[in-house]
C-alpha cells in the first residue's frame, strides 16, 4: 500500500463526501437487514395460522403489517443504496479528474529528454488505464469494502444469536469462496493485462500504417501489412479466448458455493426443526436470505483484493512518471525582459541519449537586432544552437549569455515568451487555421492575423480554401503541402512579434521566389529583432549580417556572404554550386 498513500491528499480533500459516503452506506446495509427477520416472522405466523395457535384476523393484521414494513426497510435501503453510489463513486470520479490532471501538468513540465525516452503509448497508458485502475481503488473498493465489513460486523454475530449452528455451517464455505474468487481475479488480471498489451499493440500498429499508408501504398507494402496484422489478430484472438476461459469461471464458481451455503442451511435448519431445536421453519428462510446477502460481499473480499494489488501496481506506474524532475528548471521566480544579443561561450553539448557531441566547444556573438543565418552540413548541430538558446537543453559546458547575462538567471517563461520559434517539422493542430496562427497570440485580431499571412505569403492560399480562415486542418496538418504548413507556421512566430526570430530550415519546402519574398518580408516584420535562420540555402543566407559555417559541431568559418566569397571554403562551393543548379 506504500505507493497508494500518494492518494491520501486527495482522499483528505474529500473527507467530507467520503465520510458521508461511508456513513449511508452503513444506514443502507443496516436497513436491509431487516427483511430475512421479518419473512421469518410472516412464515411464523402463518405457521401458527395453520397451527390455530392464531386467529385469521391477527394473522392477517400482522401479515400485513409485516409486509409493509419488508417494503418500507428494503425501498429505504435502496434509496440509501443509490445515494451510497452518487457520494462515494463520485468522489472516485472527482479524484481521477484530480489525479488526471496532475499527471498531465507533470508531464507538461518535463524536457524534451523524458519524452525521446518514454514512449507516447506509455505516456497515454499511464494517464488513462493506470489512473482508471487506481479509481477503482479509490471508489468501487472502499465503497464495497466498507459495505461488506458492515454486513459481516452486523450479521454474523446476529446469525450466531439466533440459530449458532445453523450460523456456523452456513459460514464455512466463505473463506474458500473468498480465496477462489481471489485466485481467479489474479488469474484474470495477469490474463486481462496480456490482453491489454496485445491491444496497445495492436492499435500502434494499426495507427502507424494509417498515419503511412502513402508509404505503404507507394511501396506496394499491402500485402505484408495484412500479413503482418493478421497475424497480431490472431495472437489476440488467443490471448482474449485464454481470458474468456477463465472468466466463464466465475459466476459457475460462485452459484456453486451459494448452493452448497444453501443445501447446508436447508439440510441442517431442517435436521434442526424436526428434532425441535429450532422454533419455525421460518428462521430457515431467514438463514437462506442470509446466505444470498453475504455471498457477494464474501466474494468481494477476494476481488478487492485483487484491486488494490492492481491500483497498488498502477499507482507505482504513475508515480515512477510523478517523481521525475524536469531537469530545465525556472530559478528565477520574477519576470525578467529579454532585448535579444545572444553569445555562445565555448559552449558544448552532447545528447544524453545518444552520446551524440552535437556542439564542440564553439563561440560567436549575435548582437541585438542582428541577422544570423547558420548553414551546414546534415546533422553539424545547426538545430541543437536554437534548441539551447530556448533553453530546451542546458549545455554540457561552457556559457550562454543572453544580454550578457547567463541563459539561466533569466525566467523560462520570460525568456520562452521572447522567442518566436519556427521548427524544421511544422506541427499544426487539428484545428482551423486561424486558431493554429492565433497560438502564437492568443488575443489576436482576425486584422492582425491576415497581416501575418500577408507576410508569411500564404494568405493568398488560404483564401482560395473555400472556407478560408476556418479550414481545418487534419491529422498534422494534411490538408496543407508541406511549404503552406511552413508558412502558417511563420505566421504563428511573426504573431507573436518576439524578441527573438528562431528558424530552423522552414523554408526548404517553398520555391526560391516565394522565399525572397518572404524573406523580404520577414526583415521588415523583424527589424530590430534578433533572427537566427538556419538553411541549406545561401539564398536564405545571403543577406545575413552574419554567415556562420557548421561542420561537426564545430563552426568553420565565419563572415558575411562577401567576405566568405572571398575565400575558398564550405560556402563559396555551396554558392557557386547553388548558383550553377539555379542556371541549369
Ligand atoms: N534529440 C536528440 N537526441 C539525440 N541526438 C540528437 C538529437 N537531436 C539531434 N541529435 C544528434 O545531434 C547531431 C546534430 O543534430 P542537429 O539536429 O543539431 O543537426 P542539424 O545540423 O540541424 O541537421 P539537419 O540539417 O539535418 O537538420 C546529429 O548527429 C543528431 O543525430
Amino acid at each position: 500500500m506504500k505507493e497508494l498513500k500518494h492518494l491520501n491528499k486527495y482522499f483528505k480533500k474529500y473527507w467530507l463526501k467520503l465520510l458521508i459516503g461511508i456513513l449511508i452506506t452503513i444506514v443502507a446495509r443496516i436497513f436491509s437487514l431487516v427483511m430475512p427477520s421479518y419473512v421469518n416472522k410472516s412464515i411464523t405466523i402463518a405457521e401458527k395460522y395453520l397451527s390455530g395457535e392464531e386467529t385469521e384476523t391477527v394473522a392477517r393484521q400482522l401479515l400485513t403489517e409485516y409486509i409493509l414494513i419488508i417494503i418500507g426497510t428494503t425501498l429505504l435501503a435502496a434509496l440509501f443504496t443509490f445515494l451510497m453510489r452518487q457520494t462515494i463513486i463520485n468522489v472516485s470520479r472527482y479524484i481521477e479528474y484530480d489525479l488526471k490532471n496532475e499527471v498531465f501538468d507533470h508531464y507538461q513540465f518535463l524536457n524534451l529528454n523524458f519524452y525521446k525516452r518514454n514512449r507516447t503509448g506509455d505516456l497515454m497508458n499511464r494517464i488513462s488505464e493506470d489512473v482508471t485502475q487506481v479509481r477503482l481503488y479509490g471508489g468501487p473498493a472502499v465503497m464495497y469494502g466498507i459495505n461488506a465489513l458492515t454486513l459481516f460486523a452486523c450479521l454474523i454475530p446476529l446469525m450466531f444469536i439466533k440459530a449458532p449452528t445453523i450460523a456456523l455451517y452456513t459460514v464455512v464455505p466463505f473463506p474458500l469462496l473468498s480465496f477462489l474468487i481471489y485466485k481467479i481475479s489474479k488469474i484474470i488480471h495477469r490474463k486481462s493485462t496480456k490482453v491489454q498489451e496485445f491491444l496497445s499493440n495492436l492499435s500502434t500498429f494499426t495507427q502507424e500504417s494509417f498515419s503511412g499508408i502513402s508509404v505503404i501504398k507507394a511501396y506496394g507494402l499491402e500485402g505484408v501489412t495484412n500479413k503482418e496484422l493478421k497475424g497480431l489478430a490472431l495472437e489476440g484472438k488467443q490471448k482474449s479466448v485464454d481470458l474468456a476461459k477463465v472468466n466463464a469461471w466465475f459466476f459457475p464458481l460462485m452459484v456453486l458455493l451459494i448452493g452448497i451455503s444453501n443445501i447446508l442451511v436447508i439440510y441442517i435448519g431442517g435436521k434442526q426443526y424436526i428434532d425441535g431445536e429450532i422454533a419455525s421453519i421460518g428462521i430457515i428462510a431467514e438463514f437462506i436470505l442470509y446466505v444470498n446477502m453475504l455471498t457477494w460481499p464474501v466474494a468481494i473480499v477476494g476481488w478487492l483484493t485483487s484491486i488494490v494489488q492492481r491500483a497498488e501496481a498502477s499507482q507505482k506506474r504513475i508515480n515512477e512518471f510523478l517523481q521525475e524532475q524536469p531537469q530545465i528548471k525556472n530559478e528565477v521566480s520574477q519576470h525578467t525582459p529579454v532585448n535579444g544579443k545572444i553569445e555562445f561561450k565555448n559552449v558544448t553539448f552532447t545528447y544524453e541519449d545518444t552520446h551524440i557531441t552535437a556542439l564542440d566547444n564553439i563561440s560567436f556573438i549575435v548582437e541585438q537586432g542582428q541577422t544570423v543565418a547558420i548553414i551546414g552540413k546534415t546533422g553539424s548541430g545547426k538545430s541543437t544552437i536554437l534548441d539551447l538558446i530556448a533553453r530546451l537543453y542546458d549545455v554540457t559546458s561552457g556559457e550562454i549569455l543572453i544580454d550578457g547575462k547567463p541563459i539561466k538567471t533569466l525566467n523560462l517563461k520570460s525568456l520562452r515568451e521572447a522567442i518566436g520559434a519556427v521548427p524544421q517539422d511544422a506541427f499544426l493542430f487539428s484545428e482551423s487555421i486561424e486558431d493554429n496562427i492565433r497560438f502564437g497570440k492568443n488575443e489576436a485580431t482576425k486584422e492582425e492575423i491576415v497581416a501575418v499571412a500577408k507576410a508569411a505569403v500564404v494568405h493568398e492560399n488560404i483564401v482560395g480554401f473555400s472556407k478560408k480562415y476556418d479550414t481545418v486542418l487534419g491529422e498534422r496538418g494534411i490538408t496543407l503541402s508541406g511549404g503552406q504548413k511552413q508558412r502558417v507556421s511563420i505566421a504563428r512566430a511573426l504573431l507573436k512579434d518576439p524578441q527573438i526570430y528562431l528558424f530552423d530550415d522552414c523554408l526548404s519546402a517553398v520555391d526560391t521566389e516565394t522565399e525572397e519574398e518572404i524573406l523580404n518580408n520577414l526583415k521588415k516584420a523583424s527589424n530590430q529583432k534578433t533572427t537566427l535562420i538556419v538553411s541549406h540555402r545561401v539564398s536564405s543566407a545571403k543577406n545575413a549580417d552574419k554567415i556562420i559555417v557548421l561542420e561537426n559541431g564545430k563552426i568553420l568559418q565565419e563572415g558575411t556572404h562577401d567576405d566568405l566569397n572571398t575565400v575558398n571554403g564550405y560556402y563559396k562551393e555551396l554558392y557557386l554550386n547553388q548558383l550553377s543548379e539555379k542556371e541549369n
